[in-house]
C-alpha cells in the first residue's frame, strides 16, 4: 500500500477535511459525532438550493439513500455535480437498495454518475451487482464472501472502489483486493454504524492520493476502534460511547500496529 492507514490518519488530523454528508435522518447525529471523534469536520448539507455550492468547497461528499425522498434526490444530484466540477471524491451508500423499485431506480442513477467509492453491506452490494440478495430492510443478511465476485464486477464496470462490510470487510477496485478484520458483533446492533463509516470513507478520501488506500484506512480505523471498544463495553448500549472514545484515542502508530489488513493471498499488506 502506498499510504498506510496511520499515514492517512496523521494527514487527516493535521488538516481536518470538510466532509459534506447527505445522509439519512437516523444517521445524521451518529455520523457527525463519528467524524468529529475521528478527526474530521462534518457538515450535513443537502438542500437543492445550496448542495452544489457547498460541494465545491468540501473536501469530499457522501451520499446515502437511507431515508429517501424527492428533495433528498434533488440535493444529491446538485451536490454530485458540484463535487465533480472541482474534482473531489464522492462516496455512495446504497442503503436497502434492493428493497423497492424507487431505491433500485435512484441507486442505478447514482451508480451511473460514477461514485469514487461505494460502501454497503453484502446484501446491498449483491443487489447493485445484479445478483440475488437476501436483504429486506437496511440490515445485511448475506455473508461478505457471497458478495465478493459481485463487488469486483461492480468495481470494474463502474470504475470505483467497492467496500463490502460485515464480520470481515472486503475492499476491491476490480484488480486489487484486501480484507480488513476486527470490529465487534455489537456494531451491527448500533444503528447507522455503516452509514457513519461511509462518511469516514469520505474523510479519508479527501486526503488520500488513492481512494483504495482511503477505504482501507477508514475500515481499519473502524475495526481497530471497534475491537478496543468491545473490550471495555458490556453490550450494544455501552459500546456506542466507548466506540467514539476509541475512534478518538486511536493514534496513527497504534492504527498501523493493530490494523488487520490482508491481501487476497492471505499475506499481511
Ligand atoms: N459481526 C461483526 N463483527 C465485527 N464487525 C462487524 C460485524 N458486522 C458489522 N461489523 C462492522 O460494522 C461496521 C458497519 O458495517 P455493516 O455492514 O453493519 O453496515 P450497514 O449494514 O450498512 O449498517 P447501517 O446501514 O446500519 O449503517 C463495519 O465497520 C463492519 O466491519
Ligand atoms: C434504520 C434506518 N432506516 C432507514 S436508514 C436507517 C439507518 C441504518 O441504515
Ligand atoms: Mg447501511
Amino acid at each position: 500500500m502506498s499510504q498506510t492507514p496511520g499515514t492517512l490518519l496523521t494527514a487527516l488530523r493535521a488538516e481536518p477535511p470538510l466532509v459534506q454528508c447527505i445522509t439519512n435522518y437516523v444517521a445524521m447525529n451518529v455520523s457527525a459525532n463519528v467524524l468529529l471523534a475521528a478527526g474530521a469536520s462534518p457538515a450535513m448539507v443537502s438542500d437543492v438550493e445550496e448542495a452544489q455550492e457547498f460541494a465545491r468547497i468540501a473536501g469530499a461528499l457522501t451520499v446515502n439513500i437511507g431515508t429517501l425522498s424527492g428533495p433528498f434526490v434533488e440535493g444529491m444530484r446538485e451536490a454530485i455535480a458540484g463535487a465533480q466540477q472541482v474534482g473531489r471524491p464522492w462516496v455512495f451508500d446504497p442503503v436497502a437498495c434492493q428493497a423497492t423499485g424507487y431505491r433500485r431506480r435512484v441507486s442505478a442513477e447514482l451508480v451511473a454518475l460514477r461514485p469514487t467509492i461505494i460502501r454497503g453491506n453484502a446484501s446491498e452490494i449483491l443487489s447493485l451487482a445484479g445478483e440475488a440478495s437476501r436483504g429486506q430492510g437496511v440490515d445485511g443478511r448475506d455473508a461478505v464472501e457471497a458478495a465478493e465476485d459481485g463487488a469486483r464486477r461492480l468495481a470494474q464496470q463502474s470504475g470505483c472502489v467497492v467496500a463490502v462490510t460485515g464480520a470481515e470487510d472486503f475492499v476491491t477496485d476490480g484488480e486489487r483486493a484486501m480484507r480488513v478484520k476486527g470490529g465487534s458483533p455489537w456494531m451491527p446492533m448500533n444503528t447507522a454504524m455503516g452509514c457513519s463509516l461511509t462518511c469516514l470513507c469520505g474523510a479519508y478520501a479527501a486526503i488520500a492520493k488513492d481512494p483504495f488506500d482511503a477505504v482501507v484506512g477508514a475500515l481499519a480505523h473502524f475495526a481497530v476502534a471497534g475491537t478496543r471498544a468491545h473490550e471495555q463495553a458490556e453490550g450494544p448500549g455501552s459500546f456506542a460511547p466507548r466506540f467514539l472514545d476509541a475512534l478518538h484515542a486511536v493514534t496513527p502508530d497504534l492504527l498501523d500496529a493493530e490494523a488487520q489488513i490482508h491481501g487476497m493471498d492471505g499475506g499481511t499488506a
